[in-house]
């Protein structure tokens, strides 16, 4: 069933590459979400991505109780960016979002960041976290890791009867912006890191490979990487108890949930889990509220955490 309200896609008057934006929902208020830029093997690809994302920030919102519904966009890379390129396309991303006169706002994701968010907004006023120096709130990476290590002492508390990892081993896949603040917030912890770059082993944490990473046994998993990684085989091979992580659109279709039930693993969503950057990010530039105002309601993810896993048992 068609459950979106609109699907906009441009080949860029600048650039000629195509991006496009998923409006899922503005029944709670207007939709946020980022701006992904990546390639794809094929175009459909690229559709597919954008409609189960923009769903997956429609939940985000709902979870987080912010008064806006769910977009996204993504621009598709396929060829090589030079700086120009990249200028030009988010340029005509900008006149694509200003077709949503506001009912869709866009911040960055995979791919993108505040410095892009600065192009966007050369054409249109409705791009957020812009780099700190220009008066935005910049990379919500922090916030967000923030906002799973919240999610993972309440989590930790239902499962193991306690908020500390302290000696639990977390594996956590994807050692990219948050992947690296998460391991960082979790001290005492055995952590163990992975991702398909080999340069981001630096010795500091254990490493596991890629291939390995959700098959190895520890107390927790961490994804922070990339969507669809919990499948049924995936599952099958699991060796954890909890799962709790960042990486948008964890599992490859709805009924996995119900495996990793089966299996008794305390699974938390992603659209729970990984909402401390929109809500940070929100608090700061709609509603003018300070740093510190505004991680304590990146913190209240504890608290939802916490209702949810209760309203399971
Ligand atoms: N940054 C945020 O504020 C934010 C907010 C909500 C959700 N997320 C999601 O969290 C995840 C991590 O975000 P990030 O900002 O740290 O991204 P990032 O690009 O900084 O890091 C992702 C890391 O994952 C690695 N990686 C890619 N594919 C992999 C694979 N198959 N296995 C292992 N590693 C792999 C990359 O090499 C990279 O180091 C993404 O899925 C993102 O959509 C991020």
């Amino acid at each position: 069933m068609w459950e979106h309200e609109q699907l906009v896609v441009r080949t860029g008057r600048r650039s000629g590459m195509t991006t496009m934006v998923a409006l899922h929902s503005t029944e709670a208020g207007p939709a946020v979400g980022g701006c992904r830029m990546k390639s794809y093997d094929q175009i459909t690809d690229a559709v597919t991505d954008v409609l189960r994302l923009s769903k997956a920030m429609t939940l985000k919102c709902a979870a987080a109780g912010i008064p806006h519904g769910g977009a996204k966009s993504v621009i598709v890379v396929d060829r090589p960016l030079t700086q120009r390129l990249r200028r030009e396309v988010l340029l005509d991303h900008a006149d694509l979002i200003n077709e949503f006169a506001g009912a869709y706002r866009a911040g960055p994701d995979v791919g993108t960041g505040p410095d892009d968010m600065a192009v966007l907004r050369e054409l249109t006023p409705h791009a957020y976290c812009l780099p700190e120096e220009q008066g935005g709130t910049g990379s919500s990476s922090g916030p967000t890791a923030r906002g799973v290590l919240a999610a993972l002492k309440a989590a930790s508390q239902h499962v193991f009867g306690t908020h500390d990892l302290t000696g639990k081993k977390v594996v956590i896949s994807g050692f990219g912006s948050v992947g690296e603040l998460i391991a960082r917030g979790l001290e005492g912890a055995e952590i163990v890191v992975s991702d398909v770059d080999e340069s981001r082993r630096t010795g500091e944490f254990g490493w596991v490979h890629p291939a390995q990473a959700y098959q190895v046994e520890a107390d927790v998993l961490v994804p922070a990487a990339v969507g669809g990684v919990l499948s049924p085989e995936t599952v099958a091979r699991l060796d954890v108890r909890l799962i709790v992580g960042p990486a948008n659109n964890q599992l490859t279709d709805d009924s996995v949930a119900g495996l990793l039930e089966q299996r008794g693993v305390v699974w938390v969503p992603d659209h729970v889990a990984s909402a401390g950057g929109v809500i940070y990010t929100l608090a700061r530039e709609d509603d003018g509220a300070d740093h510190e105002t505004a991680l304590k309601r990146v913190d209240g993810i504890e608290e939802t955490v916490r209702e949810l896993l209760r309203s399971r048992q």
